[in-house]
């Protein structure tokens, strides 16, 4: 799973990826002469911001009764079964269950890395399903981070080039942003450190910042805290309290316990049912 996300969350995001920055421009260039085209002009626009603005009533990512089967050489696995499962905006979820019990396939429902055969994942209320890969893909880097356990940074990179990775083929200069990130998560003297010269703690940070230089709504998290001493995991996790407090749905998958107590609830996952922890 690990490769599909680190390929995810390093790759950059391509040109169609940018927000359409560009749409109400043309619908003001349709609409010049006289007041009622203004009118309808600014009525369009105001449709199409009400239906880029999410509604803060309607979870950003959801599970809605979700089966996934693997069938595969041994015969048919049911990973998940009827799992409903929401992540609120400014939530932290931990996610726990022993091995094999499907924690990573409900990672990859919601990191829409893969489909579930039965039910359907929701984003922002709208299921996902029947969107082309590439709308997917798009989607994907506008609303989900991604922080793993091995961190995936570049070790030829600098923490600000590695930061700003994921905004590589967009328009525009994501440099100062990738420094706010770094220096929000204490790294600002830091900013030009390669991944070796860094301590695992640390890289957790540059992986973090870079996480959030698409500004998702979601932050997926493979074992944030895996690789890390309990001291360094204690800040890394007092880093995605923060993030949350700014509005953004976490969801960990972990065996560390310190992650249940930072995050606001527990789910368990036991042969693929979901229930509280
Ligand atoms: N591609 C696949 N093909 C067939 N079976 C699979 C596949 N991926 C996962 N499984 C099976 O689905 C079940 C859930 O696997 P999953 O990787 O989601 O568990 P997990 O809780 O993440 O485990 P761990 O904690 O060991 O990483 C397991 O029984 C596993 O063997």
């Amino acid at each position: 799973m690990s490769d599909d996300w680190a390929a995810d969350a390093v790759e950059g995001a391509s040109v169609d990826g940018a927000p359409a920055a560009d749409d109400g421009d043309a619908v003001r260039e349709e609409g010049t002469v006289g007041d009622a085209a203004v009118d309808h002009d600014a009525r369009v626009r105001a449709g199409e911001l009400a239906a880029r603005i999410p509604d803060a009533t309607v979870p950003p990512l959801r599970l809605v009764d979700v089966t996934k089967r693997y069938d595969g050489g041994g015969g048919t696995v049911t990973a998940l079964s009827h799992v409903d499962f929401a992540v609120d905006a400014g939530e932290v979820i931990a996610v726990i269950g022993p091995s094999g019990s499907g924690k990573s396939t409900m990672l990859n429902l919601l990191g829409l890395l893969d489909d579930p055969t039965e039910g359907h994942v929701e984003l922002h209320g709208s299921p996902v399903a029947g969107r082309s890969e590439r709308e997917r893909t798009n989607v994907r880097r506008e609303t989900i981070g991604f922080v793993f356990q091995d961190f995936h940074l570049i070790p030829t990179l600098s923490a600000v080039e590695n930061v700003r990775l994921p905004t590589a083929f967009l328009p525009g200069d994501y440099t100062d942003r990738a420094v706010d990130l770094l220096e929000r998560v204490g790294l600002g003297d830091r900013l030009d450190h390669t991944p070796d010269e860094l301590s695992g703690g640390q890289k957790q940070r540059v992986a973090i910042a870079r996480s959030l230089i698409n500004e998702p709504d979601v932050l997926l998290a493979d074992e944030p805290t895996g690789n890390l001493d309990r001291d360094t995991g204690v800040s890394v996790l007092e880093e995605i309290r923060t993030i949350a407090q700014g509005g953004v749905g976490v969801v960990a998958v972990t065996h560390d316990d310190l992650v249940t107590e930072y995050a606001d609830r527990t789910v368990e996952l036991v042969d693929g049912v979901i229930g509280d922890a």
